[in-house]
């Protein structure tokens, strides 16, 4: 293996690797190689020079100072759960390092009277999850879907119907253990190092490789009201999201939402594959449809957190509530869970989407944040006009408080007090219906994008992927100079990341990056 790395030119010899004493396993496995060059998208495979199990966050800084050191250089990709969808952790011309591997991570460290729990970046929410309940704690913020690592979706921001109260997971770190593209192993936090946290928070994975995360903490209840009704009108849907939000903070507790997120149905088939398929019983949508202003609906979920202990009261506290919206009579439907079931209710349609053979399909996913002030346009363009009737997954649309997000990070968002999540989460199906394509859905996502621009509606993408520096710069804004100043402390040499195409390694030709 050493030589492999050799005659790449990746190492000057064996002692490169050996001298440093890198104990974990450096391997050309055809498998490793394979898992580590797909991803939840389908739609890109780059194969690596090499996969790192690293036994430790010292093991990993050992092995990106000799990237940093070695005369001919190669990339480092730390990759979590690999569930991005344009190939954001892989490496052409490097190493890619497992990082959510069930063996050799360092052990969680829980602390009961300060809230908090120290995980490993590879760590799945999944496991923090059931690992903090057993001391009747939890993380505040989640993203709807629960197998995805702590370091990727703190590279991100990590979002879903907590946001509007909580922010996102990057607004619930107290700390963080960091190895920069220099090798170096730094913690960090708003005391400590603070440049360095508050740019790998939302950083893409551009400024170090999260080994540690101390993640914020608070009782978790035992139990989840899940309620969700359909709408005909869009501003009736829109208007009483804004207002359920503005609620949050403000007495009575009774007020009080835990989450919201709304879902748009264009589809009158209300087939699994392509409505919200976290909610039981689409049927009943389907013959709704009479209602709809121009072919679509939508459906708003809120949930409310109880303890058993105060069961009863929750049905007043919702009646209250419900009473001031305004969807269509008699359409709602109540749930009531655990919480666990609640969080991790996408991976039921996971569990349901494996058994027909339609989870493992490329993913043209688009995810937008949308100011408030565009949304009407945005759904009369887009809802109402690109989608048509079929929306080939689940459409997701719910407003966010941007003053719960902290500016000092790397997140982009729009420049507007409440902004929306729009996130188009289809898959391609390569059957005879040519409008479930992924080249018909790409195509479809530029044009999306075309009529946001063409309309000079000014949204940010989530999850961003770009195919040019110049569109990267334009995606970051006024962040750019910060973002750029950060690289250059950090990552001076750009090994860290290069799958996200923000950057193309200063070891290679730009000829070499970006064909
Ligand atoms: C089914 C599904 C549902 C989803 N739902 C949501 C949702 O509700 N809300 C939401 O916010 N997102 C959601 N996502 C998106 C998800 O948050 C991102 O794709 C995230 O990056 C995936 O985490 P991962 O561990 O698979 O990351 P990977 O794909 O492995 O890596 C993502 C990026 O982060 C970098 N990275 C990974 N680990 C580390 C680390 N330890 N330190 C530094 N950089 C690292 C990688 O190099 C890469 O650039 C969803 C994705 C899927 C597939
Ligand atoms: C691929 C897939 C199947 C279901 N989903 C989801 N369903 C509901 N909410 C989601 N949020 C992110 N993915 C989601 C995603």
């Amino acid at each position: 293996l050493y030589s492999l790395l050799m005659t790449a030119g990746l190492i000057l010899d064996t002692t490169d690797i050996l001298s440093f004493g890198i104990k974990g396993n450096l391997s050309i496995n055809p498998n490793d190689l394979s898992s580590a060059s797909y991803d939840f998208g389908g739609q890109k495979q780059v194969e690596p020079l090499a996969v790192f199990h690293p036994v430790s966050a010292e093991d990993i800084a050992k092995l990106v100072k000799v990237a940093y050191e070695s005369t001919q250089g190669f990339t480092v990709s730390a990759r979590g759960h690999g569930h991005s969808v344009n190939g954001q952790a892989q490496t052409s011309n490097g190493i890619v390092i497992q990082m959510s591997e069930s063996t050799n991570k360092p052990r969680r460290v829980l602390n009961e009277k300060l809230r908090y729990v120290d995980v490993w970046g590879g760590e799945l929410w999944i496991d923090v999850l059931k690992s903090t309940l057993r001391h009747g704690l939890a993380p505040k913020s989640w993203t709807d879907y629960l197998y995805l690592s702590v370091g990727g979706t703190l590279s991100n921001a990590g979002i879903s119907g907590q946001a509007f109260n909580h922010g996102p997971q990057i607004s619930n770190v107290y700390e963080l253990d960091v190895i920069t593209g220099k090798g170096e192993l730094k913690t960090c936090s708003e005391e400590r190092n603070s440049e360095l946290f508050h740019a790998v928070l939302g950083g893409l994975g551009q400024f170090g490789i999260i080994t540690r995360a101390r993640i914020a903490l608070e009782p978790s209840p035992q139990r989840v009201r899940w309620i969700r009704m359909v709408y005909s009108n869009f501003s009736a849907f829109t208007q009483d999201q804004e207002y359920l939000i503005s609620l949050h903070g403000q007495p009575p507790d009774a007020n009080k939402l835990d989450y919201l997120e709304g879902s748009v149905i264009v589809d009158q088939t209300g087939s699994l594959h392509n409505c919200r398929s976290s909610f039981p019983s689409p049927g009943n949508i389907s013959s709704l449809f009479g209602f709809a202003e121009g072919g679509v609906l939508y459906s708003l979920e809120i949930a409310k957190n109880y303890q058993q202990s105060n069961a009863n009261s929750v049905d007043q506290e919702i009646e209250a509530l419900l009473k001031s919206l305004n969807y269509i009579p008699a359409t709602t439907f109540t749930r009531d869970l655990s919480y666990v079931d609640f969080l991790d209710r996408v991976h039921k349609a996971e569990l349901k989407l494996r058994s027909q053979g339609l989870w493992d399909v490329p993913h043209p996913w688009l995810n937008l944040f949308v100011p408030k002030s565009r949304v009407e346009e945005f759904d009369k363009g887009v809802f109402k006009g690109i989608l048509g009737s079929n929306s080939n997954g689940p459409i997701l649309i719910y407003p966010m408080n941007k003053n719960k997000w902290d500016k000092r990070t790397s997140a982009v968002t729009p420049d507007h007090e409440v902004f929306y999540l729009v996130a188009l989460l289809r898959s391609a199906l390569d059957n005879k219906d040519s409008s479930q394509t992924l080249e018909y859905l790409s195509k479809q996502n530029g044009q999306i994008l075309k009529f946001c621009n063409d309309n000079g509606i000014k949204i940010k993408q989530y999850l961003p992927h770009y195919a040019t520096q110049k569109e990267w710069i334009d995606h970051f804004g006024d962040k750019w100079s910060t973002f750029y100043r950060r690289k250059m402390e950090f990552d001076p040499k750009h090994i860290l990341a290069p799958g996200q195409g923000i950057f193309y390694p200063n070891f290679l030709s730009r000829r070499e990056h970006f064909n």
